[in-house]
């Protein structure tokens, strides 16, 4: 049975998927400096207490943090007796090549969401993903991932604000319910709301404008529902498009050896 491991700037998230459907799915924060042993104590015991009786032996990882995949390569060797495909490494084939500018090193989790989107969705696509940044992947015509956008994540600008201003809290992101905040908080939540709204949509529409073809939008991770709620930005979301892209390069992978 397959593990795959998609590890994030802020977490990391592994599921058990049978060939089918993932039967589990569990989320730790990323450390680099967690061990193979302590991901081993950690999931043995979350798959006991879920009665999650499966045979792992195959595993798969995309890493936007290049420091923990030692870790995870003698985690899947130790425990689970196989060598981990790796996806951004040169043994990790894509089912298309990114086109992009030479020497580039495209983050692997948009390579994965480029893969998990074009297999559901066909070509022409936006992947916005919020997570610790929010991106936006181009997915061309034949399934390519042929460049983006980078934006501050929501909990980023958030974050970025409170750390530079003596005065603003700590606070979350939320709905507000009007555009003009009459306390701290309202205002700073209205403007990375409405801020983000308007970044996402402009974005959006210039990518359209300069691709001149149409295209859908899919968004992922899980602070997307929140904005599509106030404004339909999004054409699909999809909570599970990484580790749903995970399983097609593992498969293409295997299909091509
Ligand atoms: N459903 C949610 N509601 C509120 N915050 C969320 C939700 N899902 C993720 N987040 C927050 O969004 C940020 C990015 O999380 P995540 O998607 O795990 O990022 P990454 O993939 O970069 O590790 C984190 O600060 C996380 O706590
Ligand atoms: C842009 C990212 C930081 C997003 O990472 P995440 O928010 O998922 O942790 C990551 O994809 C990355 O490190 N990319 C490398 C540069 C690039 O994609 O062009
Ligand atoms: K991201």
């Amino acid at each position: 049975m397959l593990l795959a491991i998609d590890c994030g700037n802020t977490n990391t998230v592994f599921s058990i998927w049978d060939g089918e459907r993932f039967i589990a799915t569990w989320r730790t924060s990323t450390e680099w400096q967690r061990t193979a042993d302590q991901y081993y104590v950690w999931l043995s015991t979350l798959m006991r207490f879920q009665n999650v009786d499966v045979m792992i032996d195959e595993v798969i990882v995309s890493s936007t943090v290049p420091r923990v995949v030692f870790n995870l390569r003698v985690f899947a060797d130790r425990y689970y007796n196989c060598r981990p495909l790796v996806v951004g490494k040169p043994d990790c084939l894509l089912p298309t090549a990114p086109r992009v500018d030479a020497g580039t090193q495209v983050g692997p989790d948009r390579l994965v969401n480029a893969a998990g989107a074009f297999d559901r969705h066909g070509g022409n696509l936006i992947v916005v993903d919020f997570g610790t940044a929010t991106t936006f992947d181009v997915v061309a015509e034949d399934g390519a991932y042929v460049g983006g956008v980078i934006a501050p994540g929501v909990n980023l600008s958030l974050e970025a604000l409170h750390n530079a201003a003596a005065a603003l809290p700590h606070v979350d992101i939320t709905q507000p319910q009007r555009v003009i905040g009459t306390n701290t908080v309202a205002c700073m939540q209205s403007g990375v709301f409405w801020g983000y709204i308007g970044l996402v949509r402009e974005i959006c529409a210039r990518i359209k404008a300069e691709r001149d073809v149409p295209m859908q939008v899919i968004a992922t991770g899980g602070l997307a529902p929140l904005f599509q709620q106030a404004e339909a930005l999004f054409d699909a979301f999809e909570d599970d498009l990484t580790m749903h892209g995970l399983t097609v390069i593992h498969k293409y992978n295997k299909d091509n050896a």
